[in-house]
């Protein structure tokens, strides 16, 4: 595990977006899993800066997205498929066709559906990851085991919560959600997590610096040969 301290959320977003770069410029058809929150917007903004100046080509990147709630078409605003095209899809010469974000309102043959679509791009070259208070990563929450591949996934309130400011009311936010399993996480090449804000100092500091247990799902990357933590001062502060 490797991690870079960064000063904020601005210094975050440049280094984690110069990962991604070096993993496109290395591989220009390469699998980005890629992930939606808050945290990983300022590096989409800086990857549509490189492309805007010619410096960095997604015509042939391929991607599929962590996860997405159930219930949400994807011309929902709040939906994951919305956040991709709004946050970067639009604003950078990827070819939609190859983009991928788990439907929220294909029913259950939609987890099977979607890990074919991660085998038969050969796997994932690099995952990004944002973490979720509770120690989650995609919607996986804290369970008794680690998950395996794409499934449904009942969302705690704890997440609900900390996702109701996206949405008019706690009552509007989805009850659940469908979610790349750890296992698939796991078997990215590389994996790559931003996290920003004295909010997720708790669960950088239990994911990382505590055991490797399915009840802080994150801590499983402790065991990736090739993880690389990017976070801000305030999210490394309980360290
Ligand atoms: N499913 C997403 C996660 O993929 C994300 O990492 C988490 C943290 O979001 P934020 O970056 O806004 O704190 O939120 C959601 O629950």
């Amino acid at each position: 595990m490797r991690i870079i301290k960064a000063k904020d959320y601005d210094a975050m977003s440049a280094a984690a977006a110069r990962i991604i770069a070096a993993q496109i410029a290395l591989k220009p058809d390469c699998v980005l899993g890629l992930a939606t929150g808050s945290s990983p917007v300022g590096t989409y903004k800086k990857l549509i800066e490189w492309n805007h100046a010619g410096e960095l080509d997604f015509s042939a990147v391929r991607s599929v997205n962590l996860d997405e709630y159930a219930g949400l078409t994807p011309d929902h605003d709040q939906s994951y498929a919305y956040f991709m095209r709004h946050n970067l899809f639009d604003h950078v010469n990827i070819d939609l066709k190859n983009t991928n974000v788990p439907s929220g309102i294909n029913g259950d043959g939609e987890c099977a559906r979607y890990d074919q679509v991660i085998r038969d791009f050969g796997g994932i070259d690099l995952q990004l990851l944002g973490l979720g208070v509770n120690g989650h990563i995609g919607f996986n929450e804290p369970d008794d085991h680690f998950s395996l591949g794409t499934h449904k996934v009942t969302l705690t309130e704890s997440t609900r919560e900390a996702n109701k400011r996206f949405f008019a009311s706690i009552d509007d936010v989805p009850t659940h959600a469908y979610t790349m399993g750890v296992r698939d996480i796991l078997q990215a090449r590389r994996v790559l997590m931003v996290a920003s804000g004295a909010n997720k100092a708790q669960a950088v500091k239990e994911a990382f610096f505590g055991p490797v247990t399915p009840n802080v799902p994150a801590s499983i990357l402790q065991y990736h040969p090739d993880f690389i933590l990017v976070a801000d001062e305030e999210a490394l502060s309980l360290l």
